[in-house]
């Protein structure tokens, strides 16, 4: 009987969850199987598709259309991985085709390119017409000219053309020249001898083609090894002595070598960690651990020797980190360990190092991966480990279709393969915390740093005072003398300006208020195209504010200033000192990150100046003082995570002083000095801060205590997308019980990107068993809405902004 494919077709805009049927012609039924892509006929075009499954009748009754082509010789995606993403589409509202998309490499991602070529019909004058080149030619209607398109269509109507679809598989496998030998080897020695006194060289190679045995060898490692040039190899070629080969290579995206390291002797919390750890990869055991441990307490070493255990027993580990390309130290102290056995997987590479680390880790080459957010869907066999380091990171989280969430996926993959999921921070995220708290996950405390090191002294400065004092609101006193300090003992600073909520938000520099919403206690945002503070929760809004209400000083005013304009405010200051800038513009260039931290690290500059990317991970033995000079930006932000950012935020920027034998010290620059996040912050006392600030989150019905929810409106004519807005409102009201709270519809906090109106709404919730099934219909009836209305689902949302 004849074989069914059914399979998900790429088409954006034909937005279905559900496969089509295919027929799987004779010479293709070997060949096809789940989880490999195909290209398919669909209305009047070819497009590529994924095969979820096969079966032997269809439901179908009418003719079907044949699958025209297969583009894998094996599945792409397993068949962990194909659950996985019906799982994902299910619970972040996306569709399966998208799921599949985001968990391949992006060189798997085929499109298909049109051909049109002549047939025997055409006349000569038609073919000089439109093929200059005589042979087939892209046929892209967007490229080419109407009037070209239209004669070209013409033509076809009248079978004088055709048109072909090409797969445009991008997944090349790189290649090297290479070269074996040809002849055998007494036949090759027989020329030697005969060439030998006009062609010396040529003699040189036929000598070093009989060592060779059949195995490819570079045609550049022959050209060295036989001490000839490339020219004395073609001829070699040319004459048929040796023939030329492509041979397989991997583009290793980790070039630089790496110093071998061994297991450290762990101190008593590392053991403890370590063997709960180990206990549970051991057992095959789907248990989830909050390693919490303060900046310097030696997380990672007990990351490494829980890998290694998973190794030992034969199973394979992946450990995520927020943003590898900020976060090179963390790859080399892994790769150090475990050598080639390390895969890496980030954004940083290069397509063709993505797809061939992606391979060597679906052969089983590679066990253990370390990666971004999205290596959580690395093609590891057999997990026996999952490690998700610095847990809280918002980038974690994917802010565009699929809107899942690392954690959520290491998770579902633990509960599959039965393996642990080892979350670890120094500043827990609050839900994350409070599981550990109910029993869900199992805490294992790391309260002290290595050797007993002490946590460094934190100052705050209050910037309304320095202001007062020299007039300077970006260095205060204090810290300039801290920093000259140094510069003299010739011991090393990192300063954070914190970039985060940049402008957006007003505060008065005498006094450190920020206006804030009368209903629901959050910052109101500046609208400069309305020129008003805005709500983005209730939708609160009032005129700008000239004089601060709570001490009509005139001094209010956006917030925010630029780290090129700081390095040059520095500089001034402190001549002497050398300065290395890292943001996004300084980082922009491939290895620019890793080139900036490696001179630092050898002290060729005194001082890093950076972003928010510089506050993890990185582990300086002479920083002896951090600076943050805007403690409040983020604090002013209208999200309810406002707090638990900025306290995060500043206890991991101070971690980074005095992680060796030098104590260290930080200066905290702020105009709230009193807000408890920096009050805590000061303290570096998590724990103080996770109790106070669930308090707040339990009287505002924010999560960990209620669930959230946003939708999404958006539309080039802003009432449309409120009039959308309002209806799903309607249906949400409908649908869920009185206990949900659903708020807005609201304009974003900008309102308007790239001539689009945004429109949202926020549902908190405890229990809604109808919220998935609401959800779904909102997401159905979306596609029957008006054209260019888009709206977005996100179950978790990370900011309400
Ligand atoms: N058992 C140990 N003995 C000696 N040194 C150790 C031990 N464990 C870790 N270290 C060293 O202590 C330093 C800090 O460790 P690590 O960077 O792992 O801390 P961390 O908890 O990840 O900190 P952060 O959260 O600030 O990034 C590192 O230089 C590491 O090599
Ligand atoms: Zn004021
Ligand atoms: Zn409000």
């Amino acid at each position: 009987m004849a074989q069914i494919g059914q399979v998900l077709v790429d088409v954006p805009t034909m937005q279905t969850n559900e496969p089509y049927s295919y027929a799987i012609p004779d010479q293709l039924q070997d060949q096809v199987e789940p989880g490999m892509r195909v290209t398919v006929p669909f209305g009047h075009r070819m497009v590529s598709g994924f095969v979820v499954g096969i079966s032997d009748e269809s439901d179908y009754d009418g003719q079907l259309k044949p699958i025209q082509a297969v583009l894998d010789l094996a599945p792409v995606l397993n068949r962990e991985l194909r659950q996985l993403a019906d799982w994902l589409a299910t619970t972040t509202f996306a569709f399966r085709i998208t799921c599949i998309q985001t968990m391949l490499p992006n060189l798997l991602k085929a499109s298909v390119e049109r051909f049109i070529q002549p047939t025997d019909e055409i006349s000569a004058a038609e073919r000089t017409t439109y093929f200059p080149d005589g042979t087939a030619r892209p046929f892209d209607t967007e490229k080419l000219d109407e009037a070209t398109v239209s004669g070209l269509l013409k033509l076809r109507r009248a079978g004088k053309v055709t048109v072909t679809y090409q797969v445009k598989d991008k997944a090349a496998v790189k290649t090297l020249a290479a070269i074996v030998p040809a002849l055998p080897a007494t036949k090759l020695q027989e020329i030697a001898t005969t060439v030998a006194k006009r062609a010396p060289k040529q003699a040189q190679l036929l000598t070093y083609l009989q060592t060779m045995g059949d195995q490819p060898v570079a045609q550049t490692q022959v050209a060295h090894e036989a001490a000839v040039s490339a020219e004395v190899i073609r001829t070699a070629v040319a004459k048929g002595w040796a023939a030329k080969k492509a041979l397989e290579v991997y583009r290793d995206p980790f070039q630089r070598p790496v110093q071998p390291t061994q297991p450290l002797t762990l101190n008593a919390e590392q053991r403890v960690a370590v063997d709960a750890i180990s206990a549970a990869v051991t057992a095959q055991r789907a248990q989830t651990f909050l390693v919490e441990g303060v900046t310097g307490s030696g997380k990672t070493e007990v990351y490494l020797q829980s890998i290694a255990q998973a190794l030992k027993l034969g199973r394979t580990a992946l450990m995520l980190v927020p943003e590898i390309a900020l976060t090179p130290q963390m790859t080399n102290r892994v790769k150090s360990r475990f050598g080639h056995a390390v895969a890496v997987l980030h954004s940083g590479l290069s397509k063709g190092e993505q797809y061939d680390e992606w391979r060597r880790i679906d052969r089983g080459e590679a066990t253990v991966v370390v990666g971004a957010r999205s290596a959580v869907f690395a093609p590891l066999h057999n997990l026996g480990l999952i490690i998700m380091d610095e847990e809280h990171e918002s980038s974690y989280k994917q802010d565009e279709n699929p809107r899942y969430h690392a954690r959520d996926v290491a998770l579902w993959r633990g509960r599959y393969h039965g393996c642990p999921v080892v979350l670890g921070s120094a500043t827990p995220s609050l839900e994350t915390r409070a599981r550990a708290a109910k029993g869900l996950y199992t805490r294992l405390v790391l309260a002290h740093r290595v050797n007993d090191h002490p946590l460094p002294t934190v100052h705050i400065v209050d910037m309304r005072e320095a202001l007062k004092a020299n007039g300077d609101g970006d260095f205060s006193p204090d810290l300039l003398t801290a920093i000259q300090a140094r510069l003299d003992r010739q011991e090393q600073v990192v300063l954070m300006l914190n970039r985060r909520g940049y402008s957006s938000f007003m505060m008065c520099r005498d006094c450190g208020f920020v206006l804030k919403c009368p209903n629901c206690d959050i910052s109101l945002t500046l609208h400069v195209d309305t020129h008003s503070m805005k709500c983005h929760y209730c939708g609160h809004e009032e005129a700008i504010p000239r004089v601060c209400p709570n001490c009509h000083s005139r001094k209010i005013r956006y917030y925010g200033t630029g780290t090129q304009k700081i390095e040059k405010a520095l500089q001034e200051r402190l001549p002497a000192a050398r300065i290395l800038r890292m943001d996004v513009d300084s980082t922009r260039r491939k290895g620019a990150h890793e080139r900036i931290l490696k001179q630092f690290g050898s002290h060729q500059a005194d001082i890093l100046l950076g972003t928010q990317m510089i506050a993890k991970g990185l582990d300086f033995p002479n920083v002896t003082l951090v600076g943050v000079l805007n403690a409040d930006t983020a604090l002013g932000l209208p999200d309810f995570r406002a707090s638990e950012r900025t306290f995060q935020l500043l206890t991991q920027v101070s971690g980074r002083a005095g992680r060796a034998e030098k104590p260290g010290e930080v200066f905290i620059q702020t105009f709230n000095p009193d807000h408890y996040a920096i009050q805590l912050a000061q303290r570096q006392d998590y724990e103080r801060f996770f109790v106070t600030e669930m308090h707040m989150r339990h009287q505002g019905n924010y999560p960990p205590y209620y669930f959230a929810a946003q939708l999404t409106a958006s539309h080039e004519d802003e009432q449309v997308a409120a009039k959308a807005m309002y209806q799903i409102v309607a249906v949400l009201k409908q649908g869920l019980s009185p206990n949900a709270i659903v708020l807005g519809p609201t304009p974003k906090a900008i309102a308007r990107v790239k001539r689009k109106y945004y429109y949202q709404v926020v549902i908190k919730y405890k229990h809604e068993p109808q919220l998935q099934a609401v959800l779904e219909q909102i997401r159905q009836g979306a596609q029957q809405a008006q054209r260019g209305l888009t709206i977005t689902i996100d179950p978790e949302p990370m900011n309400f902004m």
